[in-house]
């Protein structure tokens, strides 16, 4: 098993893409921990399930886009799991809304949780790793809006490039620990944050018909690009992307 032994962290866990990618760590042998911010019965559930494959796990509560949630979760962590191996930076919001009317705490609360909650999450866990003192792979969910615009995603998609950026530099300054940062840039994947979004039929037909394999992605498709990550097998790779989108990005015509 790729993760046998390792502590793998993940926030906004309670669903979507952060739940499977906790499922999914454990299935490949990790304990996990996740984070969640409301859904306890969300939370509660995932760890039934990690603890029913034969692993460890927990939840702990807290809203990313408050720096102290990010060191009380790698305490709460370490204090239950032992250690941390791997970070995963998941938690995010996309509250759709145009540009030349977006109010400014929609703006700043997007800011918050995906970007400077996920500096202070990685930034925690980073430090958990260089006292560990034998390396560690840390993980964020940037996306493909990393690369791309979006009409009514212009508060979001700078944090998402913001992420990824985040990763080159922190590979840089952590290299010295072995500790390897990397991006997954997702497309388009059904989930509660695009229901809505997605609602729209049209749009829906549009997007899928932009993606060469043919359908929108499901969380469990970000599960073999985290563990390879996460993993060994990825010892030499770090500042890195990788898209996992059918092939919506090089679809331009
Ligand atoms: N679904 C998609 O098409 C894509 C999603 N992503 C990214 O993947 C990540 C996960 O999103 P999805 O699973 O799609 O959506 P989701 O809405 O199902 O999951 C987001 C998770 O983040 C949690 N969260 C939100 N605010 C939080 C806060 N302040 N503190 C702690 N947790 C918080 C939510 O409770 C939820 O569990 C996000 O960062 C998103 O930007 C990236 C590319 C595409
Ligand atoms: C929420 C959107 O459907 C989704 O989020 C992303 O990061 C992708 O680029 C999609 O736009």
């Amino acid at each position: 098993m790729l993760l046998e032994g390792k502590t793998v962290l993940v926030t906004g866990a309670s669903a979507g893409i952060g739940r499977a990618v906790a499922i999914g760590c454990a299935r490949h042998g990790a304990n996990v921990a996740l984070n969640f911010s409301r859904d306890v019965d969300g939370a509660n559930a995932a760890v039934a399930e990690i603890e029913a494959l034969g692993r460890k796990g927990i939840a702990v509560q807290g809203d990313v886009s408050d720096p102290a949630t990010a060191t009380a979760f790698i305490a709460k962590a370490v204090e239950a799991l032992g250690r941390v191996d791997v970070f995963v930076n998941n938690a995010g919001i996309c509250p759709f809304h145009a540009f030349l009317d977006m109010p400014v705490d929609t703006f700043e609360r997007t800011m918050k949780v995906n970007l400077h909650g996920a500096y202070f999450m990685v930034q925690a866990a980073a430090n958990q790793m260089v006292k560990q003192g034998d390396g560690g792979s840390i993980i964020a969910m940037s996306s493909i809006s990393a690369l791309v615009g979006g009409e009514y995603q212009t508060h979001y998609t700078p944090t998402k490039a913001g992420l990824h950026s985040l990763m080159q530099s922190v590979a840089i300054a952590l290299g010295k620990h072995n500790i390897r940062c990397n991006s997954l840039f997702p497309g388009t994947i059904l989930t509660d944050i695009n229901k809505d979004d997605l609602a729209d039929q049209a749009k829906r037909t549009y997007m899928e018909g932009r993606i060469p394999l043919g359908r929108l992605g499901q969380p469990e498709d970000l599960v073999g690009p985290t563990v390879f990550l996460a993993s060994d097998l990825a010892q030499y790779v770090t500042g890195a992307s990788l898209l996992v989108d059918g092939g919506a990005y090089v679809n331009l015509q």
